[in-house]
């Protein structure tokens, strides 16, 4: 049997292309970008899909094929490792690939097992081999001779302890299921660890928001109000391109809970024409665009920053719906203490992150990062966080910011650094935020932090802590 690894491979012809849908194609392409040359499923879908030129139901179709396998992929491994009788190391990557999704179709959408199977089979003469096509069909009718929840009883007999169990049945890995459990027991809300694990396996609804002074939440017509920002729309689908003040750029796809990370430093205080702001990791540009917006109608000036070049140029994309576009610069954040010491008003870090807080919308991302990671990004975000207060001016304030509620990157990060720094003070982001929001944040005990929750906020998991330098 070939599609096993090390297996000679007896039969090299392809099928003949065509036999497989078009929004299956498009799924097995992302998928396998995503495995081959990291790339990331929300950029490279959209692109694929237009490509294809697929009709709205079959980009849905190619949407939910794609985001459900990537989320479900450790579930479904458990699932395929028992089917095949053999652990997933030792399946050809294309071909586990071709599995996953095939398993995706048979145990959670309701597509008809002929189709789920064929398709498969034939895209795996596409990828693979003729041997390995018997394989997948092999593999995937002996997942279709039993029900989900059968699958599901089988795969969950075996867990040694109970953040395995949730892993598998959430498809997490174990160890971000024990990095969420310690954030929540910090909080005092453990309980909640199984909703926000649920929670991250359902695609947000696509939140807006309209700039300050460019455009306003009535023009996004269909669009609901959110719960808690004052500047955000919801809605459930369709494409947001098509909104004219999206096209425009002057509302623009953007979490609610970046919006309040955002707001929280921008409303901190009333603001005093002539200050100088900065956003030291800008890109790709949201929050620098919402920041310049406030800043624009405050009177103050905002100094975007961002080290990567390709996303600097996002950045100033970003902001070329003002009339006079805030300056990008292009420097090592961490070198922008030394180099303008004392000289902002108020700064933004949303810092480099494992990005745990947004596994919603980046299906992937849970498998790709690993513990070493988190070491490595909280050298970086607490160097950036001591450059920032360098760059801040007397009675100056600082928004640390992460897309990640794991403690090494929040409030590990914060409280190593306040230790060791003179002068800075802690405020009260709870009270900041509790006068922006349109109605009270339901938080747990995160002292002078807040940490929001796609399971109890329905934003992504923003950690927001303000402090200040004192006059
Ligand atoms: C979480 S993202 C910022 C998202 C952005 N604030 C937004 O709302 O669109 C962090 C950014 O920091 C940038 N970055 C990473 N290391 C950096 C460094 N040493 N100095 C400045 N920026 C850095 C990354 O390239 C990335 O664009």
């Amino acid at each position: 049997m070939s599609g096993v690894r090390g297996e000679r491979r007896r039969d090299t012809r392809p099928a003949p292309a065509g036999r497989v849908q078009p929004a299956r194609r498009v799924a097995i392409e992302v998928i396998m970008a995503v495995r081959e040359s990291d790339a990331y499923a929300n950029l490279l879908l959209p692109v694929k899909l237009e490509r294809a030129r697929l009709g709205q139901q079959d980009a849905a179709l190619a949407t939910e094929l794609t985001y459900g396998t990537l989320r479900q992929q450790g579930y479904y491994d458990a699932v395929i490792r028992l089917a095949a009788n053999r652990p997933t190391e030792e399946i050809d990557s294309p071909i586990l690939d071709v599995l996953r999704l095939g398993a995706h179709q048979l145990l959670s959408m309701r597509v008809a097992q002929h189709a789920a199977v064929d398709e498969s089979v034939s895209l795996a003469h596409e990828v693979g081999t003729r041997s390995a096509a018997g394989f997948v069909n092999g593999v995937l009718r002996t997942i279709s001779r039993s029900t989900p929840d059968e699958w599901r009883a089988r795969v969950m007999a075996s867990p040694r302890s109970d953040d395995e169990r949730l892993s598998l049945e959430h498809s997490h890995p174990v160890w971000v299921v024990r990095a969420f459990r310690r954030a929540l027991a910090a909080e005092g809300r453990v309980d909640e660890l199984e909703d926000l694990l649920i929670a991250d396996n359902f695609a947000p609804r696509v939140s807006l928001v309209a700039l300050p002074g460019l455009a306003t939440i009535s023009e996004i017509r269909g669009a609901q109000k959110a719960k808690y920002s004052p500047l955000a729309a919801v809605s459930d689908g369709g494409d947001p391109g098509l909104w004219p003040a999206v096209d425009e750029g002057r509302a623009r796809v953007q979490d609610e809970g970046s919006q309040l990370a955002a707001l929280a430093l921008s409303r901190a205080r009333p603001i005093v024409r002539g200050e100088r702001w900065l956003d030291l990791c800008a890109g790709p540009g949201g929050k620098a665009a919402l920041l310049a917006a406030e800043a624009l109608e405050g009177g103050a000036t905002l100094v975007a920053n961002e080290v990567t070049p390709a996303r600097a140029e996002l950045v100033r994309k970003a902001l070329s719906v003002f009339a006079d576009p805030p300056q990008v610069l292009e420097f090592d954040g961490r070198t922008v203490g030394a180099r303008f010491p004392g000289q902002f008003d108020r700064i933004l870090i949303d810092a480099p992150c494992t990005g745990l807080g947004a596994l919603r919308r980046r299906p992937e991302a849970r498998w790709r990062k690993q513990p070493k990671d988190v070491a490595e990004l909280a050298v970086l975000q607490a160097e950036l966080l001591e450059s920032g207060l360098r760059a801040l001016a007397p009675g100056g304030i600082l928004a640390y910011v992460t897309c990640s509620p794991h403690l090494a990157e929040t409030r590990v990060v914060v409280d190593t650094v306040l230790a060791k720094t003179d002068g800075v003070v802690r405020l009260d982001t709870p009270a900041v935020l509790a006068a922006v929001t349109k109605r009270p944040l339901d938080l747990g005990d995160t002292g002078l932090n807040v940490q929001l929750w796609p399971h109890r906020h329905g934003t992504d998991a923003m950690f927001i802590s303000l402090m200040q330098r004192s006059l």
